[in-house]
């Protein structure tokens, strides 16, 4: 399997190769140049079996020819064994056909641990099959940093660079970054918001002399390796609620569409999946873009749920690319400047809606569900899986259709905007502890381009190797 880029004008990589790169250096995102499948038999074989055999099942697919078995399965099973529920990611009914996919059981109790776990490892490899050494940056609006910082931390062959929103993440999101000893994760704290975290990201991938000098690699959702770790959850849910035979909805709160983008690919792949809901705070874009065609960033807005207060959804690209029939020159033409926004056309537009719906929810709607939904199970559960919710309990789905909303986050990482909506602060997992007492080290910096590269430059040991 080849990757190709979305925008058309850079090599097509194998599955290592492009795991490394991050973004192509054409600034387009890589994706399979054909999606693999998974027919009915073979998802009815991996129907209740461990989290970690999935994986296998979906990560080999992409990465075939390139990593052995026994180098996935090693990879998956050390990933998934810092998941503290056997189930990795439980399912739990609140309601005649309503579910939650509980995603928070890893290291940093977010979703990000699923494919960042997976992702470190597979990467610690392919660079030591290479003899290599990679500079990663990455952006962040709270749990990719979080997640990332506890999966690469000591690992001898990486930097770690962290972009996050100066004071626009949660404390613990902070701590959780910022506590990091090993002096190989660097914590940047910009003074801006997160679109500006990933435009400077960006423009550091394209910039091939500073690319080339720090051995720059990205694992952002851009990075497909990522995308393909979290497809294995959709599977798990489906599976669990009577897929191949039955259809199932998502809902799945949204911010840089990496998420949901996955369980788009799962339907390519041929699960059976009815609908996926894009659910979205007040930096909504995406529900705008669903309701009008048109695709126009504003300013970042602050929400309850700032891991979703983004305006530029990197991954939208993706669908993009599939929507114009994989059409790099059209894809390039409309999203490379996205300064004035873009249009999809009347037929992307109807093809988009035959398989996803949207929703949204400003805070207090938010602060709400997180009321309603601890009234009446008793769960506590944080900002972003209520916007789902909330979404999910809007939506038209045929009757008798499963809806499963993504519960990205543990509450604990959100304990005042939580306790505002159910009266109750969240307990505060043990992972906490050693977050919360140690001392925090960061430094501020510009949003700018110039500024980043030069604290990159100076701090990170691939330029002096
Ligand atoms: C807790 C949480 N929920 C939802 C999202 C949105 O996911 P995505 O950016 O992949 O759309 C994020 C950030 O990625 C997140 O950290
Ligand atoms: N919400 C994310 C933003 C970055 O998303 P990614 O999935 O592209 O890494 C975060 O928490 O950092």
């Amino acid at each position: 399997m080849q990757y190709i880029s979305t925008r058309g004008g850079a090599e097509p990589l194998g599955f290592c190769d492009a795991t490394l790169t991050g973004l192509a250096p054409d600034g387009g995102l890589f994706v399979p140049d054909a999606y693999p499948t998974l027919d009915p038999a073979t998802l009815q074989s991996l129907a209740g079996q461990p989290f970690e055999t999935m994986a296998h099942a979906v990560l080999s697919r992409f990465a075939a020819g390139e990593l052995t078995d026994d180098e996935l399965k090693a990879d998956i099973d050390a990933a998934m064994g810092t998941f503290a529920h056997p189930a990795r990611t439980p399912l739990v009914q609140i309601g005649p056909n309503q579910f939650i996919l509980e995603l928070f059981h890893g290291p940093t109790l977010a979703f990000k641990d699923v494919a960042m776990q997976t992702l470190a490892r597979l990467m610690d490899r392919i660079l030591s099959q290479r003899g290599r050494r990679a500079t990663i940056v990455t952006a962040t609006s709270g749990d990719t940093g979080a997640a990332a910082a506890d999966a690469f931390r000591g690992r001898s062959a990486i930097d770690l660079f962290i972009l996050y929103p100066d004071g626009r993440v949660s404390d613990v999101q902070r701590r959780q970054m910022t506590t990091i000893a090993d002096d190989n994760v660097h914590t940047l704290a910009v003074a801006g918001d997160f679109d500006d975290c990933q435009r400077i990201v960006k423009a550091l991938f394209v910039d091939r002399e500073f690319n080339e000098r720090v051995a720059m690699s990205g694992v952002n959702s851009i990075n497909w390796a990522r995308v393909a770790a979290q497809i294995t959850y959709y599977l798990f849910a489906a599976l669990t609620l009577g897929a191949p035979h039955r259809k199932v909805a998502f809902s799945v709160p949204t911010g840089n569409f990496g998420d949901i983008l996955a369980g788009y690919v799962a339907h390519k792949m041929g699960l059976p999946v009815e609908q996926l809901i894009i659910a979205t705070n007040q930096n909504d874009i995406l529900d705008r873009t669903l309701k009008t065609g048109r695709y126009m960033p504003g300013r970042v807005s602050p929400s309850t749920s700032p891991s979703m207060d983004i305006q530029v959804s990197s991954n939208f690209e993706r669908l993009v690319f599939d929507l114009s029939g994989r059409n790099a020159a059209s894809v390039k033409e409309r999203l490379a400047d996205l300064s004035g926004g873009f249009e999809l056309t009347a037929p992307e537009l109807a093809e988009m809606r035959t398989l996803f719906s949207s929703g949204r929810s400003d805070d207090e709607e938010t602060r709400k569900v997180i009321g309603e939904i601890y009234a009446e199970t008793g769960l506590i559960v944080d900002t972003h899986t209520a916007v789902g919710l909330k979404a999910a309990r809007e939506a038209k789905v045929p009757d008798g259709t499963p809806v499963v909303t993504l519960s990205t986050a543990h509450p604990a990482k959100f304990p005042d905007a939580v306790e505002a909506g159910c009266g109750r602060r969240p307990e505060q997992p043990e992972r906490l502890a050693e977050v919360m007492s140690s001392p925090e080290r960061s430094t501020r910096v510009a949003a700018d381009v110039k500024a980043v590269a030069d604290i990159v430059l100076e701090r990170s040991r691939a330029v002096a190797a």
